[in-house]
């Protein structure tokens, strides 16, 4: 048994993460950490797991639990992990950050994109970025994991292969995702609110939006990005386009590159989000467009999975070398 602790498990990715460790097969969450809602009952805090951790609470963070523990993940609202990381670190326990604290690799981007200084910029080597499909290598051998963001995972799957390939433009590429309401977290605000989402469609964080630095590093591009919230609580979709170096196909070259990853699945058909709802797969299409010459690639995925919890858990399974896929699932909750 291995035992986790969760920073950030009253939150939706925390409620997310406890959903799949309660069927994982060797991890256990063994303490859970919130803020304001320390002191209550899991099954108050997230009812759809009463039944499957009963008796246990949300607590607030104390060093002292690091003893009692053989992997941290971490959920926490952003800036929190660049306060918290030196303690765990200097603890050697294996970590896995799901915050934007450590996903850039120099504190100068960081700040360009975050607009304040790092707090910890020395750290921020210590961290490998969390795309196993990216760095299987260097997340098995890690201490330290910043999962990548959900926007960012599901722009770099489809984008980073064709590149790679040397298919497209590095210079050509635009992104255009839109996001269910939970990617914005739990606590209640009017942007994501039933009354403003509800019946419309709205594009925000235009030109600046964080997640453009992290697809610049990982892809080794330019990126114009524009994210889009959508009525729907799970998913993201994103439709990236880039001008072709030539005639290709990169369907095929998709087809190549995924072909012996068990999370990511190529497909002819124009993916949905709700194929993977609830799952921590990726499907992606792709076209050359020879009137234009560019490329269409769609790519979807849960952002509370393989954006997210789903994710984390996968880099965990590396980091602590057993079955990178358990506990995980392709298989969406359908329809
Ligand atoms: N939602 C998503 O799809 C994705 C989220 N992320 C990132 O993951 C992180 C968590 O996201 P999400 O679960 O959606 O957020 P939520 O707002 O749903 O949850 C935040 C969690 O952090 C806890 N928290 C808040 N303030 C503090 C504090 N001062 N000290 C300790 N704990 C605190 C909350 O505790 P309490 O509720 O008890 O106050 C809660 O458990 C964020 O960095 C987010 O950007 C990344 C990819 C996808
Ligand atoms: C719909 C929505 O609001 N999505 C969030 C997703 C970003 C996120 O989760 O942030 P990190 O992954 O960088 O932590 C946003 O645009 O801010």
């Amino acid at each position: 048994m291995i035992r986790t602790a969760i920073l950030g498990a009253s939150g939706y990715v925390g409620g997310e993460l406890l959903r799949l460790i309660a069927a994982h097969p060797e991890l256990r969450a063994t303490r859970l950490f919130g803020d304001s809602k320390a002191g209550q009952p899991v099954g108050k805090v997230h009812p759809h797991l009463a039944g499957a951790l009963p008796g246990a609470a949300i607590e607030r963070f104390e060093e002292a639990a690091l003893e009692d523990v053989d992997l941290v993940f971490a959920a926490l609202p952003h800036g929190h992990s660049q306060r918290l990381a030196a303690t765990i670190l200097k603890k050697d326990i294996p970590f896995v950050d799901l915050g934007a604290d450590f996903r850039l690799d120099d504190s100068a981007t960081y700040e360009r994109w975050y607009g304040h200084a790092h707090e910890a910029p020395a750290l921020l080597g210590s961290f490998v970025y969390g795309i196993p499909e990216l760095n299987r290598d260097a997340i098995r051998s890690a201490k330290a994991v910043a999962a990548a963001g959900c926007y960012a995972t599901a722009a770099i799957l489809p984008m980073k292969p064709l590149l790679d390939a040397d298919l497209v433009d590095p210079t050509s590429i635009i992104v255009n995702a839109a996001s269910g309401v939970s990617g914005a977290g739990r606590e209640a605000k009017e942007a994501t609110g039933f009354s403003t989402v509800d019946g419309s469609f709205s594009a925000y964080g235009l030109l600046n939006h964080r997640h453009t630095a992290e697809m610049e590093m990982a892809l080794g591009a330019t990126v114009l990005f524009t994210p889009h919230l959508v009525p729907m609580t799970r998913g993201i979709l994103a439709t990236c386009y880039a001008t072709a170096v030539g005639p290709c196909d990169p369907l095929q070259a998709l087809s190549n590159a995924y072909a012996d990853e068990p999370f990511v699945h190529v497909t002819d058909a124009p993916p949905a989000t709700k194929w993977v709802s609830g799952s921590n797969g990726v499907q992606l299409t792709a076209r050359y467009d020879e009137r234009t010459g560019r490329l269409l690639v769609i790519s979807a995925i849960d952002n509370l999975g393989k954006g997210a919890a789903g994710q984390m858990i996968q880099c965990a399974n590396l980091m602590l070398g057993i079955d990178e896929s358990a506990g995980l699932t392709t298989i969406g909750v359908y329809p």
